[in-house]
């Protein structure tokens, strides 16, 4: 199964905005979404989400400035082929402006208005954890559709 990362931008401690790309091509296009994507052989999963960082929105972060929120796993029944476990990070500092490139389009939201209905189904059921500060762990089991939750299971620390 492959692996991938994902990452969230935030402001303020506790989180008060949040940085999402609009996916402009690829797996999960006109959706909103943290930044990240594939590990690449031989990658460790905060180097890939470092480069990924730089690829989607042009922002320079240090590995060590990377927090780790946990990890979960996305089975697709209907195509297994899609199954793959995400690394999920929040980062508070950066260097550079976010900005558009070919595969994201940035944008700020405050947290109380995060559009979950634009994004990942999953989204709505463990990103307001993250953004509390909460570790989470789990599996969502998409429905044939590749689109709808199934079956999710979440434990925050
Ligand atoms: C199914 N529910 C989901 N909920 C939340 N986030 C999801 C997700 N499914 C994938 N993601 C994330 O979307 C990014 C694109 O990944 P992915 O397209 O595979 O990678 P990458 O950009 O390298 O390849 P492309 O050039 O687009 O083919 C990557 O951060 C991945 O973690």
């Amino acid at each position: 199964m492959r692996s991938t990362t994902l990452c969230l931008p935030i402001q303020g401690n506790p989180a008060e905005r949040i940085l999402l790309g609009m996916k402009k091509t690829g797996f999960g296009h006109g959706k909103y979404n943290g930044f990240g994507g594939k590990i690449e052989n031989g990658e460790t999963p905060t180097a890939a989400a470092v480069r990924e960082l730089v690829e989607e929105c042009g922002i320079a972060v240090k590995e060590a400035d990377l927090e780790y929120m946990g990890q979960l796993m996305f089975i697709f029944p209907a195509n297994p082929e899609l199954d793959h476990d995400v690394h999920l990070y929040v980062v508070r500092n950066w260097q550079g402006e976010p900005g558009e490139t070919a595969e994201m389009k940035p944008a700020w939201f405050d947290v109380a208005d995060i559009p979950y209905k634009d994004m990942w189904a999953d989204d709505s059921y463990w990103m307001p954890a993250v953004l509390k500060g909460k570790k989470v762990n789990g599996e969502v089991i998409f429905a044939d559709d590749n689109e709808e939750v199934d079956g999710i299971t979440i434990r925050t620390e």
